[in-house]
């Protein structure tokens, strides 16, 4: 018997194009071809820093709707709860990072197309986002990393070490299977939402997407 296709699976074949320009960036493959230029990866380190902690409200808010709207035996808040602590060290990462390669996160200031995504992750914190739509937006956000820094790692990559790092950050296996529970969750909730819903969640993975591909854009002199 043939597996039944989930909704998220008609999405990404849908939308093939703009996932993958988020997905394998020219950033992502200047780091994989070992090109990148080391001021462009400072530029992302001190952006990202700013955008992980405007991440942390957001999740914040998608454990709420979690616990709200899921059932007693979904492991969701677990999983939402793991992404928090995961968040936990990644800040503690970025302040490491940013003193190995000598980027002033306190100077940083967030350019165009962060604010703009920052100010978009708080339009989602609103109660009247719900939570189907949410945990779309959260599964797409994470992927987008996962999927592109294991593509750095992956055979043949010639990831410069100093870099290798970073890409272990959200290339790991682990990563990985965090972000397919997220995914799962994510099925599930399409698999009982109305149409209504359903437009909203597809309209959703269409705009993480865009701003994932306009944030890579910044690191390499985009605003
Ligand atoms: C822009 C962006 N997107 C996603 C992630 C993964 N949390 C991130 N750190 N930064």
């Amino acid at each position: 018997m043939e597996a039944k296709i989930t909704v998220t699976e008609t999405w990404l074949r849908k939308h093939r194009l703009l996932h993958v320009g988020a997905t394998r960036h020219p950033f992502i493959h200047r780091i994989r071809d070992g090109n990148i230029d080391i001021p462009a990866f400072k530029t992302w380190l001190g952006q990202d820093y700013i955008f992980v902690r405007a991440f942390v409200p957001f999740v914040a808010s998608v454990l709420t709707k979690a616990w709200k709207g899921s059932n007693d035996g979904d492991n969701d808040v677990e999983v939402i709860l793991g992404g928090m602590a995961a968040l936990n060290d990644e800040i503690s990462w970025f302040k490491k990072e940013a003193s190995k390669w000598d980027v002033q996160l306190s100077n940083t200031v967030p350019q165009k197309a962060n604010q703009e995504y920052c100010r978009f992750l708080e339009s989602l914190t609103s109660p009247e986002v719900e939570y189907t739509v949410a945990i779309v937006a959260f599964w797409v956000i994470e992927t987008v990393y996962q999927e592109s820094f294991a593509h750095c790692l992956e055979d043949g990559s010639k990831t410069p070490p100093e870099l290798k790092e970073t890409c272990q950050r959200w290339g790991n296996e682990g990563f990985g299977e965090y972000c397919n529970s997220l995914r799962k969750i994510a099925d599930r909730q399409l698999e009982k939402a109305s149409d209504d819903a359903i437009s909203k969640a597809e309209a959703m993975f269409l705009q993480v997407l865009e701003y994932e591909v306009d944030f890579w854009n910044m690191s390499h002199g985009g605003i």
